[in-house]
């Protein structure tokens, strides 16, 4: 039974990752219930082989009496804004001055969900927090184990943690508000605050009907992942079962960035969900360094925001 608990949390772990994460289904939605009720079964016969990162554990039973603080082990950091294409311009220039390497960006949306902190050790999903401050959050882990697109065990050992917006789809949004509306509830204003109602829910049980989702943008203590840029780092994500937005572009020149910047301006409304601009990095690590930060920003990232 323990052997074969193990071999179906892996296979369910497969099919969930496929699911959620790469949006490629790898088996049908019933075979993926049989193999779930087949551990649910010998879990119920021995609860003892009941492991936390089991699938059937990511809604909790108890509804909490609050939120802890946290702090979390790097800050999280904000971002400095550009309104337009001079001041993305005047960016550039300051960048080409402090480094004379023939600087490379990488273009990321910027998703309009919630900021979160997701902690991994050897692999398994330890703690999940709510930005805060940027120095101390909201312990919300239980709520976020409900988010199916974050893997419960990553498919190598790693200790580190991870940054990305946790947020509600468009058509998740508005179905939730016609079903809160037609009970005379109160509706949400936009998908961002029904994700951030959504993931401060003391019943993680009312998270997990909320079909939130993720992007992982960003990682702290990554030094296990080995990688050299923001672009690798995204694709190591990727990798070891991490869901990372596809929209991602490189480029040398601040005119290409701002074609970009207009391209997705159109595309925008066709996206599944809510974006608020585009974050511009530098996307060599090493360049990043000697960048540097402000007190509360690097000095290496700009987000650009769509006009409101
Ligand atoms: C480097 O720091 C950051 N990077 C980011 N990247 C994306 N894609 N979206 C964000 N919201 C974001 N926020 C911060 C503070």
């Amino acid at each position: 039974a323990e052997e074969r608990a193990a071999e179906l949390r892996e296979e369910l772990q497969r099919h969930s990752n496929a699911y959620y994460v790469l949006d490629k289904p790898t088996i049908s939605d019933y075979e993926y219930d049989q193999l779930y009720q087949e551990l649910v079964d010998i879990e119920t016969d021995y609860p003892e082989l009941i492991t936390s990162e089991s699938p059937t554990q990511r809604v909790g039973g108890k509804i909490l009496p609050g939120f802890e603080k946290v702090e979390h082990d790097v800050p999280m950091l904000s971002l400095g804004n550009a309104f337009n294409k001079e001041d993305l311009l005047n960016f550039d220039q300051r960048i080409k001055r402090l480094t004379d390497d023939s600087v490379q960006y990488i273009c990321e949306l910027k998703i309009d969900g919630l900021a979160v902190s997701l902690r991994y050790e050897n692999g398994v999903f330890q703690r999940g927090a709510t930005r805060g401050d940027g120095v101390v959050g909201e312990d919300i882990t239980q709520n976020l184990r409900t988010v199916k697109a974050i893997p419960l065990r990553l498919k190598q050992p790693y200790t580190f943690e991870v940054r990305g917006e946790c947020y509600m789809p468009k058509s998740s949004f508005a179905k939730l508000n016609e079903e809160r509306d037609e009970k005379g509830q109160e509706i949400f204003a936009n998908p961002r605050n029904a994700a951030a109602g959504s993931l401060r829910q003391l019943d993680s049980s009312v998270t997990a009907s909320r079909n939130l989702n993720i992007f992982l943008y960003g990682a702290a203590n990554f030094d296990d992942l080995d990688v050299s840029s923001q672009s690798r780092l995204l694709e190591k994500l990727a990798d070891i079962g991490l869901r990372t937005n596809p929209e991602r572009r490189i480029f040398t020149s601040m005119e290409d960035v701002w074609s970009f910047i207009e391209e997705m301006t159109e595309k925008r409304t066709e996206l599944t969900y809510d974006i608020d601009g585009i974050v511009i990095k530098v996307d060599d690590f090493s360049t990043q360094e000697e960048i540097g930060y402000t007190v509360k920003a690097p000095r290496w990232a700009i987000a650009y925001k769509f006009p409101a």
